[in-house]
């Protein structure tokens, strides 16, 4: 019984290590956004690239694959980091 709570707390540890992680990654790729947006303006280029998205999306499901992880979850989280980082060049473009 005190062995499983023990193992319990361990795994919980290494889950907050891992959220850390994950945050840190998340906002390293966010970190991008900037610039890529003055890249962007620079080249005369819209913010939205649906050709890149798609590649992105195609990576990702083969990572998924890879990883053992479910597809359509690990798209809808690239989802949001993408709709974020477009969030984030047009504010930095309307600045
Ligand atoms: C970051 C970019 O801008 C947008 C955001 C993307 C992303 O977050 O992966 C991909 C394509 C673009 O719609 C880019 O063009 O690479």
């Amino acid at each position: 019984m005190n062995d499983a709570k023990t193992q319990l707390e361990a795994i919980r540890k290494r889950i907050d290590e891992i959220d850390e992680e994950l945050i840190k990654l998340m906002a390293k790729r966010t970190n991008f956004a900037r610039d890529i947006a003055m890249l962007k303006k620079s080249l005369n280029l819209p913010i939205n690239d649906s050709e890149r998205e798609k590649e992105v999306y195609e990576k990702t499901r083969k990572l998924c694959n890879k990883y053992k992880f479910d597809e359509e979850i690990g798209v809808k989280i690239i989802k949001i980091l993408i709709e974020h980082n477009k969030d984030i060049q047009s504010k930095y473009l309307k600045e």
